[in-house]
């Protein structure tokens, strides 16, 4: 049966994040000095992150994307993907990842039954990447990239946070990546989730990035997929590939809403960017099912309409991104 919310959105999808440790620090993301790293007890068990997938494929979810943090820097990853992608009932399961680790993890996590990634690069340079991402390489992200196309992958969703001033004049260079190779490259609208004074001198409108490209190269609109997220997709004709605008703030995808949020210190959350949440450790410690469910059922009943970003009375606490997935 369709799990629909109190807004008539249908909810299929669940970002199930894993760890709020990274090897990376992106600007954007983590503040560079004062977070604190959970204790390993605090910390969802993959046991309990297969009960919370089971449960919530009960009530309805078909899509589960693995985040965090960085999930692949968590010790036995491999295995508790093989797990879940045999979690009956589970149509798509997808990862999230910075990918660091993939030149040598890409065939384990195709072969455990991973569908498909979304790589986060937000420079092709080395200096702006390494600025950044506080101390990155790129060239591993690269070779990351061509192992995981070679270990069976589709083709990569490739996600770049534009940020004026910082990478904004890469725009380009990563919609030209889509005209041989076929990549879904997507833009990102920057989020104040850190609360810089100065973010909306640094968010870059998807509008603005299609005029640019649209400059440059002819756009034609290009369908969404089934399960898919937020993306408003074109593509350069002739190209291989897709690009793709994300735009939580200048145009939110609220109403087409899709999923909830479960972090890894077992808190789920019905909207990204809403303080609220509900602690599903306690049930998952009673290992009552039917009482997880019905918490899941909750959450899904309490999303909000929409996020308050553009409503100048509703503050945004400032949050780590890196502890709750994106
Ligand atoms: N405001 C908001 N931003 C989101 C939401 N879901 C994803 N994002 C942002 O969109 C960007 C891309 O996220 P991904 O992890 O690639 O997930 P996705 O775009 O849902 O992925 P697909 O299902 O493959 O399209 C990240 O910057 C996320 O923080 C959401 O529900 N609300
Ligand atoms: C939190 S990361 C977790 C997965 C993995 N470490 C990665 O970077 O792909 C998930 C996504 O959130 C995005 N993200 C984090 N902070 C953001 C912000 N302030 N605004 C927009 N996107 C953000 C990242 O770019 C990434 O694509
Ligand atoms: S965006 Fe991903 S890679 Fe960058 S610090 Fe956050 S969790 Fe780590
Ligand atoms: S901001 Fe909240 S309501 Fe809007 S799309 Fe994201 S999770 Fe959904």
């Amino acid at each position: 049966m369709k799990l629909l919310d109190t807004h008539g959105r249908h909810i299929n999808y669940l970002r199930l994040s894993v760890t709020d440790r990274c090897n990376l620090r992106c600007s954007y993301c983590m503040p560079e000095q004062g977070i604190e790293k959970l204790c390993h007890g605090d910390i969802l068990s993959y046991e309990d992150l297969v009960s919370v997938a089971r449960q919530a494929v009960a009530i309805g979810i078909e899509k589960i994307r693995i985040t965090g943090g960085e999930p692949l820097v968590r010790r036995d990853i491999i295995r508790f993907l093989k797990e879940l992608s045999a979690v009956p009932g589970l149509k798509q399961l997808v990862l999230t990842t910075n990918g660091l680790l993939l030149a040598e993890m890409a065939e384990d996590l195709f072969k455990a039954g991973v569908q498909r990634l979304n790589i986060s690069l937000d420079s092709l340079k080395e200096q702006t990447f390494a600025h950044i991402t506080r101390g990155g390489d790129v060239h591993r992200v690269l070779r990351g990239l061509d192992a995981a196309e070679a270990a069976g992958f589709p083709p990569h969703k490739i996600n770049m946070v534009v940020m004026r001033g910082i990478n904004d004049e890469e725009v380009l260079d990563f919609a030209a990546m889509t005209l041989e190779r076929p990549y879904a490259v997507r833009f990102i609208e920057y989020m104040p989730t850190l609360q810089a004074d100065n973010w909306r001198d640094l968010s870059v409108s998807g509008s603005e990035i299609l005029e640019r490209i649209g400059k440059r190269y002819e756009l034609v609109p290009y369908g969404s997929q089934e399960l898919s997220g937020p993306s408003r997709n074109f593509k350069i004709k002739g190209s291989a590939g897709s690009i793709g605008i994300i735009t939580p703030i200048s145009g939110h995808f609220c109403s087409d809403c899709n999923r909830i949020r479960v972090t890894s210190a077992g808190m789920a959350k019905g909207c990204l960017l809403s303080g609220d949440g509900m602690d599903l450790k306690p049930l998952l410690r009673l290992g009552d099912e039917k009482r997880l469910r019905e918490a899941l059922r909750q959450i899904v009943a309490g999303k909000p309409d929409r996020h308050g970003l553009d409503d100048n009375n509703k503050e945004l606490q400032p949050f780590a991104m890196s502890r709750v997935g994106g």
